[in-house]
């Protein structure tokens, strides 16, 4: 598997030449354009890391079908479901064309930012240092690394230059997708969205989703099975954005993206991968990490199709 892996890097770096990092929000421009890292954990718990596995990124939106499941923890699934949908776009991340035209109006799905937003504002808690605690532990456990924290620059970052999740959101309270301080609620999001990690964090909260939402060696049952079946659904079909079809024949694994570079796979009952490469193609994806477990999937007959 080593050997592999890192054959892999050496095999794909030259793709990152060909994508460009995030510019929109400013903090991410500082990313190494030519990173490429992986990290993979089995099912004994056994990791294996090659090239750039330390690189440290912004989660982004790795995040959203996380806090997904802790929204459906918090609310059960028909409510949530009430607030946002359950289909792909077909639209770039951050569109917000068909918020309008939908009847009755509200986002497609959890994974596009509309949708991620009305999540974070499910997120239960008596005010916003207690539900980002809550979002915190809950990813501190599931990527086994009680220290994962907040990039506070990128965050800050984000926060001033948001003006296009600060419209969808405003319009989502507008025609009743969410309530309470709007503010407040992006606050959420881009904190949830600036937690820094590394491939090895991401490769560990894959395999809580390929495990069906139990701990690793301890066996304990985390997050109830039929959430994770939830999150792992959403990631198939809009995991990779407007490319989750292309993704879906290619690679074949459950998978989520974020800007930052990152991508989590769930192998279900195999491995959870995470994947680093900042370099972005035009959908949003990690340029040269798609490539990679494009071969990876092929290389170990990965596809669940
Ligand atoms: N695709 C992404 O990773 C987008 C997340 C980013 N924080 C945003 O809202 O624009």
């Amino acid at each position: 598997m080593q050997f592999l892996l890192s054959e892999l890097i050496s095999r794909n770096r030259y793709w990152t030449s060909f994508g460009h990092v995030a510019t929109y929000i400013p903090e991410l421009k500082n990313a190494g354009p030519d990173a490429l890292g992986i990290a993979v954990v089995d099912t004994d718990g056994k990791i294996h890391k090659a090239g750039d596995y330390d690189t440290k990124f912004t989660i982004q939106s790795v995040s959203k079908p996380i806090t997904l499941m802790l929204a459906l923890m918090d609310y059960g699934p028909e409510y949530v479901f009430e607030k946002v949908g359950m289909e792909p776009t077909g639209d770039p991340f951050n569109s917000m064309r068909k918020l309008e035209t939908i009847n009755p109006s509200r986002p497609l799905n959890p994974m596009i930012n509309a949708g991620a937003i009305a999540v974070a504002s499910l997120i239960k808690g008596k005010d916003n240092q207690e539900k980002m605690d809550r979002i915190l532990d809950l990813f501190r456990k599931l990527s086994r690394n009680p220290l994962l924290n907040i990039n506070e620059s990128v965050y800050l970052s984000e926060k001033k230059t948001g003006d296009r999740n600060r419209a969808m959101a405003y319009f989502l309270r507008d025609v009743g997708v969410i309530e309470g301080n709007v503010e407040e609620i992006l606050d959420l999001y881009f904190m949830q969205c600036s937690i820094e990690v590394t491939c090895e964090d991401m490769a560990h909260m894959g395999m809580f989703l390929a495990n069906h939402g139990c701990i690793q060696g301890t066996g304990e049952q985390y997050v109830p099975k039929h959430i994770t079946q939830i999150a792992k659904t959403f990631m198939v079909t809009c995991g990779m954005y407007d490319a989750s079809g292309e993704f879906a024949i290619q690679v074949g694994i459950p998978a989520k993206s974020g800007v930052g570079g990152g991508i989590m796979c769930a192998v279900p009952n195999k491995m959870g991968i995470g994947v680093v490469g900042p370099a972005l193609d035009k959908k949003g994806n990690s340029i040269a990490g798609v490539r990679m477990l494009q071969d990876l999937s092929k290389e170990l007959n990965l596809s669940i199709f």
